[in-house]
């Protein structure tokens, strides 16, 4: 890199989060159990840095942590240590929105887009096109509490497409709705993308992944293990992911920690805190 690449938009020095969880132990009781909290850390040391113009794909499996991280890089959870900057608020899609259950869908648009910045003016102009886009009919006039959670989650992605963040994170685990909501909500979001300059995609499907990203975060148990070209790391990926799948997990042992000493060998500098 030089300092002609494009500048930095997001830069995660070193996080690491855990969440709270009970256990439960058995008593000496056989009818009693004893419930502990512990922390189950979850993200375990991550640093990057990621540049205007990226579209980064974000892929590893179940359990990982993607999720987790689009939602510490979107400020949406707290990291326990290290650092998160960002050169613009970052969007994740879908879950911005801070809306009030007993007002209608209708003034929570207006909520919604006031919470994004929107002035007064430009909410109620925005509204209409926000409405058409979630498809609820009549019910947008009714107060939210009596929406199905699908009705509800196509309103609040509605609200978040016509953010137009600079960064933007999609999670396809928030994907939802019907078919015909899918198809429209997918060209919505193919415009919003296209304005973003950083966007950061969790998905699952190597097509898609391969088709818009022009790099790639490869997690594992809350640690990234790979970053780099597209294909070339979607490949390695798909070699680990086909052996586990095989049941071949010495292989896909030995060819995880291969991936994982290539990388850290690359990038032997990349937290600023310890
Ligand atoms: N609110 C929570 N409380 C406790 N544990 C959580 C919470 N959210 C996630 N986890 C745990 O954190 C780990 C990572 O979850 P996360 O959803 O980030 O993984 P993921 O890589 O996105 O998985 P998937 O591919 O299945 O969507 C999992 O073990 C999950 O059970």
């Amino acid at each position: 890199m030089t300092s002609a690449d494009p500048r930095i938009t997001v830069l995660a020095d070193n996080i690491h989060l855990g969440y709270k969880v009970r256990t439960v132990q058995k008593s000496r009781n056989p009818l009693r159990f004893n419930t502990r909290r512990i922390i189950k850390p979850v993200l375990k040391g991550i640093s990057f840095a990621a540049r205007e113009g990226e579209f980064i794909g974000v892929i590893g499996r179940n359990g990982s942590g993607k999720s987790t991280l689009l939602r510490a890089l979107s400020g949406l959870e707290s990291v326990n240590t290290g650092r998160v900057y960002t050169s613009a608020k970052p969007q994740l899609l879908g879950v911005g929105a801070a809306l009030i259950p007993n007002l209608s869908g209708s003034e929570n648009v207006i909520l919604g887009l006031l919470a994004m910045g929107y002035s007064p003016e430009e909410a109620e102009a925005t509204r209409e096109s926000v409405i058409d886009l979630a498809q609820i009919g009549p019910s947008i006039n009714q107060p939210m509490n009596t929406y199905s959670s699908g009705m509800g989650a196509r309103l609040k992605f509605a609200i978040s497409v016509a953010a137009q963040p600079k960064i933007l994170m999609v999670d396809e685990a928030l994907a939802t709705g019907d078919a015909t909501f899918q198809e429209r909500s997918k060209n919505a979001m193919d415009k919003m993308i296209e304005k973003a300059g950083t966007v950061f995609l969790v998905n699952h499907s190597r097509g898609s992944i391969e088709e818009m990203c022009t790099r790639v975060l490869w997690l594992e148990d809350g640690q990234i293990v790979a970053d780099g070209d597209t294909k070339q790391k979607m490949e390695q990926y798909m070699t680990f992911a086909s052996a586990i799948g095989r049941g071949e997990l010495e292989y896909a042992n030995t060819f995880l920690t291969a991936v994982k000493d290539t990388y850290a060998k690359q990038n032997p500098d990349l937290q600023l805190t310890p």
